[in-house]
């Protein structure tokens, strides 16, 4: 099943740059790991935002949730989630 995510990222003001970074630092290896495992197909940055599109390859919703609750960042992320079929005029 694919589904279609949007993340925005909001940290508190409070956070510090070196917290920060280490949140980041954090959510590179998962992400990447997602990616290389093939669950994560796809991932791009919103223009001029903190915030990302990433389309997902799963069972189903409920290893969707574990691998979106799992990320580093999850507790300063608002996700909106988009499940996707197939459209009947793409060529590949
Ligand atoms: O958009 C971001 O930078 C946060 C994020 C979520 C998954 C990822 O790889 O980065």
């Amino acid at each position: 099943m694919l589904f279609l995510a949007r993340m925005d990222v909001t940290f508190p003001e409070s956070m510090s740059d070196e917290t920060k970074a280490e949140f980041m630092a954090r959510e590179k290896e998962y992400s990447g790991n997602l990616q290389r495992t093939g669950k994560m197909r796809d991932i791009w940055r919103v223009v001029g935002e903190y915030s990302n599109y990433s389309v997902y390859d799963v069972a189903d919703n409920d290893e969707l949730h574990a691998i979106l609750s799992g990320f580093p960042m999850y507790p300063y992320m608002k996700i909106k989630v988009t499940p996707l079929a197939q459209h009947p005029n793409a060529i590949k």
